[in-house]
Parts: C-alpha cells; structure tokens; sequence
C-alpha cells in the first residue's frame, strides 16, 4: 500500500527466546482508524513499542509515515503521538508544567496559546494548576490526551484511549479523536478492549493472537466471516478457537 501511514512487514520481537511478536505484517492507511486487538500478551503493546521505535525489531520492516523507523527514527517522531494510561507523568509537576514541558520537547511554537486551546478542548482548566499526581484517573487520561496532542500528531497510537472513563466521558473522548481525525487527516492505530467502542471508531480491525495476526478486516467483514453480529463475539471465537471463519481451512 503506497500511501500507508504505516507498513510493517515479517516483523519480528522475542523476548528470551519467545517470540513476542512473530513474523506479522499489516498496513494502516492514511486517515483511517485501525484497531489492534487480541487477549492478554497477544503482542499489541509490544508491535506499538517498535512503531514508536522504542523497542528494535529482531527482524522484519517498518515504515511509518514514509519513513523507515530504524533508520530514521527521529524524522518521524515528530509528527507521531502516543497515549497510554499505563504510562504516568511526573506526579510533583502540575499539569500545566507537565504539558509545558512535553510541548517543548516536541519543538511545539505558540505553546501556551497551544496549552490554553487544549485545556479548553479537553476540559482541564480547573486542575490545570494541580499536580499531576493527585488527579483522579478518569482526569489522568484526560491530561495524557492533552499531552498526546500537544504536537498536533499525523499519526497518533492510542493505547487502551477509555479506560477508566465513565461512559459519558469515554463517549465524549471518542467522538473528540472522531473530530480531531476529521479535521487534520491524522491516523489512529488504538489498542483497546473494548469492543463497542472497536466498532464505532475503527475502519480496520487487527486480530493478534501468541504474537501473529490470526485475522483482519473491517468490523462488519469480520462480522460477516464469522456468523456474529457483534464484534465482541468474534473476538471470543478467535480467542477460544471456537470456530474458523467461513471457508477457511
Ligand atoms: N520487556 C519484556 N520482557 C520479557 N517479556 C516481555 C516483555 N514485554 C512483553 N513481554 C512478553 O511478550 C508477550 C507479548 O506482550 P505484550 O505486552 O506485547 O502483549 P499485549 O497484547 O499488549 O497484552 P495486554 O493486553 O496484556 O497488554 C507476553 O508474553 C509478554 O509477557
């Protein structure tokens, strides 16, 4: 796929002889949303660890954004972005500081003008001068979204972008990435166990399993292959090996 924002090919990571991520290849494009999922250990954390060139591949190929990370790790991270609730901010900073300084490591100019937008968009104006660490959890990923889009990313990775967000939040945080995406173009590759919200938001979904990929479509192929009529009854064939989609072997 030529205009891929991301084209991974054989890729591979073990960790201590076993296989985290085994040989997978895929393609997202272009201003789409794409969906890695898979049960616990599958292998999803590990493929957004290389992604974001954090980990190095043992073997395999990755473009992201026209460019071979490896290789030119540093020209993409720029126009990247990353959200994880799993990964925390300096808990004495507050989250103006926080933000302040995750936006000038991403080079980011008019960064209080900047700051104040998001704080606005995002809802955080009345703990923007507590610290980081005495916000409760639904607030956290709040501020984590606020950081992943401080520099405006082309491609943003969403790890797990609702958890821990009451439903009406989540709702809203999910219709905010819709907008964003609209707006700018951007990509988004999200890992999630949620399979509702897999639906609403994912043009493309990835199934992992033991570090490959056991299946890929859209939502509603995926539906179709495997007889269901929600995605969450899907993932459960694959993962009990319930049963083989149709007409395969
Ligand atoms: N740093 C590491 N050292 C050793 N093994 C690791 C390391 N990171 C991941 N693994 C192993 O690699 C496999 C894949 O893990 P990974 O975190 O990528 O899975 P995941 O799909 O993100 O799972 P989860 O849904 O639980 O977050 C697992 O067996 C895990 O134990």
């Amino acid at each position: 796929m030529i205009d891929a924002a991301i084209h991974v090919e054989k890729l591979s990571k073990s960790f201590a002889g076993q296989p985290a991520v085994d040989a997978i290849s895929f393609s997202v494009a272009t201003g789409s949303t794409t969906a890695l999922l898979g049960g616990n250990g599958a292998g999803k954390t590990t493929t957004i660890s290389m992604l974001l060139g954090l980990l190095l591949p043992d073997s395999g190929t990755i473009r992201v954004l026209g460019e071979d990370m490896v290789k030119h790790r540093y020209r993409v991270l720029p126009r990247v972005n990353f959200s994880s609730p799993y990964v925390e901010l300096p808990h004495r900073l507050s989250v103006r500081e926080n933000l302040t300084v995750y936006g000038h490591l991403y080079g980011v100019s008019k960064l209080k003008q900047r700051i104040a937008q998001l704080a606005e968009e995002l809802e955080l104006i009345d703990f923007l001068d507590r610290a980081s660490g005495r916000l409760s959890a639904g607030q956290k990923t709040r501020v984590a979204i606020a950081k992943a889009m401080l520099n405006q990313p082309e491609l943003l990775l969403l790890d797990e972008p609702t958890a821990s967000l009451d439903p009406d939040t989540a709702d809203w945080v999910r219709g905010y990435f819709r907008a964003y995406q609209q707006r700018s173009g951007a990509t988004i590759l999200l890992a999630s166990h949620n399979m509702a919200e897999v639906e609403r938001l994912c043009d493309q979904v990835v199934m992992m399993k033991q570090g490959g990929i056991v299946d890929a479509g859209s939502p509603a192929q995926l539906r179709e292959r495997y007889g269901r009529n929600d995605l969450e009854q899907v993932f459960l064939d694959i993962a009990r090996n319930r049963r083989l989609p149709h007409g395969a072997a």
